[in-house]
């Protein structure tokens, strides 16, 4: 652990200087890590801790999609793929990385297979902290342990081909083995992550949902869609709106921020567009504050909770998910947008079918 000065704040860190892949090897050299789950992070943090030379299988639905989806990432039935449950049997530690949702429904049959000093690992304080809702009460004799990816699963994986990584958060619920902590952040770092930062379980949960529904996404997609509107109704063509909203953005603008933070965004923009911005963020934050408190009461009650388990545990959800995000993909502004991505110089003379279709959810 370093501790590094964060605006004044002193935070313990780890880095891969502290923890060096060889290390995360050495630590893990002897466990079997079963991955439940072959969603976006299931295969991302399989597939990193494969190519990092840790023994993993990987449990999911037989027959199902996601069971074909590992055959074709190069898992072998009854080698390295098996059912949840049997995978779970097997593991040493098993990553419990289905669905929030399901992890609740998946709880009865996961919970025997939990033999004294296993470690049951999550990536969200989800079914630990609302344990009233989900009934997922861990027994004494196991190590919990979080290590949280602050990605999608999808850039856990496309980082780490890159040589980069996604920052996790982590955490110990429970320390049964006493060595609970060196497993997370062997873990931690053989998932691929950039550095590991220390949190608890209420915290990582409260943060994320808070941070999802908020400015990652929730927020995100609303003050966009409330900026097009406006300048479409005042008569701005869908070709001006969308680039005066998202293009400009995500080729540009947010690329300067992260690069060296808001500032240098702003410096590099005129005097003019500095001085408004400048003003126009207040009455932004001003406007938008009682909203986020709003939020992360609604998360900290567990109404948040409740929404996800009652409208993911039925059998349709996924296609009424898929009916929510093709409404918005089929609405002008999106469509718009496929428009505007075909015509990037990148993607030029290209078909628009075929630019789309680079998606790997889809
Ligand atoms: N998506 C992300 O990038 C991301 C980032 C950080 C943390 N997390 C957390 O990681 C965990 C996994 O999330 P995800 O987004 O990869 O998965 P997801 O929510 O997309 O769920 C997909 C997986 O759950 C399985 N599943 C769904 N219903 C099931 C059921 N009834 N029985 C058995 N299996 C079922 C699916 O087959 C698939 O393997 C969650 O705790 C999530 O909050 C996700
Ligand atoms: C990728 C996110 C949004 O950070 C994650 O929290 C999720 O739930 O998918
Ligand atoms: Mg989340
Ligand atoms: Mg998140």
């Amino acid at each position: 652990m370093a501790k590094m000065d964060f605006a004044g704040v002193l935070e313990e860190v780890v880095t891969r200087d502290e923890f060096p892949l060889e290390k995360a090897r050495e630590v893990l050299k002897d466990e079997v890590v079963a991955v439940l789950g072959y969603g976006v992070q299931g295969m991302a943090q399989s597939l990193n801790m494969r190519d990092n030379g840790i023994r993993v299988i990987v449990g999911v639905r037989p027959g199902g999609r996601s069971w074909e989806k590992a055959q074709k990432d190069g898992w072998v039935p009854g080698e390295t793929l098996f059912s949840l449950e049997e995978a779970a049997e097997r593991g040493t530690v098993i990553q419990y990385l289905v669905s929030d949702a399901a992890q609740k429904q998946m709880w009865p049959k996961i919970e025997p297979c939990l033999k004294p000093g296993k470690a049951l690992y999550f990536s969200h304080g989800f079914s630990i902290v609302y344990k009233d809702q989900t009934g997922v009460v861990p027994p004494p004799y196991v190590d919990v342990i979080m290590v949280a990816p602050k990605g999608s699963g999808t850039s856990v994986r496309a980082n780490f081909l890159a040589g980069s990584g996604i920052n996790a958060s982590f955490a110990v619920a429970q320390d049964y083995t006493g060595r609970a902590r060196e497993r997370t952040l062997a873990l931690g770092i053989a998932i691929g992550s950039g550095y590991l930062f220390e949190t608890t379980f209420e915290h990582e949960v409260y943060s994320d949902l808070t941070g999802e529904r908020g400015v990652l996404m929730g927020a995100l997609a609303g003050i966009m869609e409330a900026q097009y509107q406006v300048l479409r109704a005042h008569g701005h063509s869908p070709s001006e709106a969308f680039n005066e909203t998202v293009e400009e953005l995500t080729q540009s603008l947010i690329r300067l921020v992260a690069e060296h933070g808001m500032d240098w965004m702003y410096a590099n923009c005129s005097t003019t567009a500095q001085r408004g911005a400048l003003d126009w963020r207040h009455e932004f934050r001003r406007v938008t504050l009682p909203v986020f408190e709003r939020l992360y009461q609604s998360v900290v009650s567990g109404e948040e909770t409740r929404i996800v388990l009652k409208a993911n545990s039925t059998p349709d959800y996924k296609e009424k998910l898929e009916a929510e995000l093709r409404e918005m993909r089929e609405s002008e502004m999106w469509q718009a947008g496929a428009k505007v991505r075909a015509l990037r110089p990148e993607n030029w003379k290209k078909p628009e079918k075929q630019v789309e279709a680079t998606s790997i959810t889809r």
